[in-house]
């Protein structure tokens, strides 16, 4: 039986970058899927734009939906300040245990709690089991039909405060049409859309940067 796509990215991080250094990491891995196979990473053109997030908003607690292989929790984590978290969650345990070696291999383990399991399960248990009180930044990049419902299910759970940023990978491809209408039509948030490309394609793509205002904006309930 042949190796599956993330086994060959994580060989391609131990062959061509460097224990310790989350930028090697984070370049090899774009090297390997521009140049040997396509992955679903967030990958460098739309990364340059989370990093622009990231440092803007210097968050101190951070919450991924999707790990995939960790490319998108290395590169923010990188950029986080010292005392700043991370969790991540991914559904696919093999998936997952490539993204464990590679958060490792970067020397990261200290600042990024992989959790494996569904969003729907885990968000109402991040505070009491993480001791986590609100998330400042959200990276979805997940399913995509569950960023509304995780939305909607981390507003419930009182995990958003006033300021929080929900940034959202793939909002065109593949899409996201109903969590679009939801943070753009929604009294509770100011959207606004970054252009750029499908990882490693020329395919139109984009960021939804959304920032909660809070629940106030009830409205019609
Ligand atoms: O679909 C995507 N990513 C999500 C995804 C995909 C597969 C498995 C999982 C399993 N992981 C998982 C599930 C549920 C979960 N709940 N909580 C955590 C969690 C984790 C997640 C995706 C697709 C394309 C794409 C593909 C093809 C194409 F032509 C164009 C574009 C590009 C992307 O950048 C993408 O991000
Ligand atoms: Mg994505």
């Amino acid at each position: 039986t042949g190796s599956t796509r993330p086994q060959r990215i994580l060989r391609a991080v131990q062959k061509n970058s460097t224990r310790g250094s989350p930028c090697s990491v984070v370049n090899a891995i774009d090297d390997y899927c521009k140049h040997k196979e396509w992955a679903m990473n967030v990958g460098d053109e739309k990364g340059i734009i989370v990093d622009d997030v990231v440092l803007e908003l210097k968050p101190i607690t951070v919450l991924e939906l999707g790990t995939y292989c960790a490319y998108s929790t290395v590169r923010i984590a990188n950029l986080l300040p010292p005392e700043a978290k991370l969790i991540t969650l991914e559904f696919n345990a093999e998936s997952a245990a490539i993204a464990r070696e590679i958060i490792t291999w970067a020397g990261l383990e200290e600042k990024i709690q992989l959790i494996i399991g569904a969003s729907g399960d885990w968000i109402p248990r991040l505070k009491e089991e993480f001791g986590i009180e609100t998330f400042d930044l959200v990276f979805l990049d997940h399913w995509k039909d569950r960023y509304l419902p995780d939305t909607k299910l981390l507003e419930k759970c009182g995990l958003l405060k006033p300021g929080a940023v929900l940034l959202a990978d793939n909002v065109i491809c593949p899409g996201t049409p109903d969590y679009l209408d939801y943070v753009r039509n929604s009294p509770r948030y100011k959207s606004k859309f970054y252009r750029s490309h499908l990882e490693y394609t020329q395919e139109e793509d984009g960021l939804e940067h959304s920032v909660f205002l809070g629940m106030a904006g009830r409205g019609a309930e």
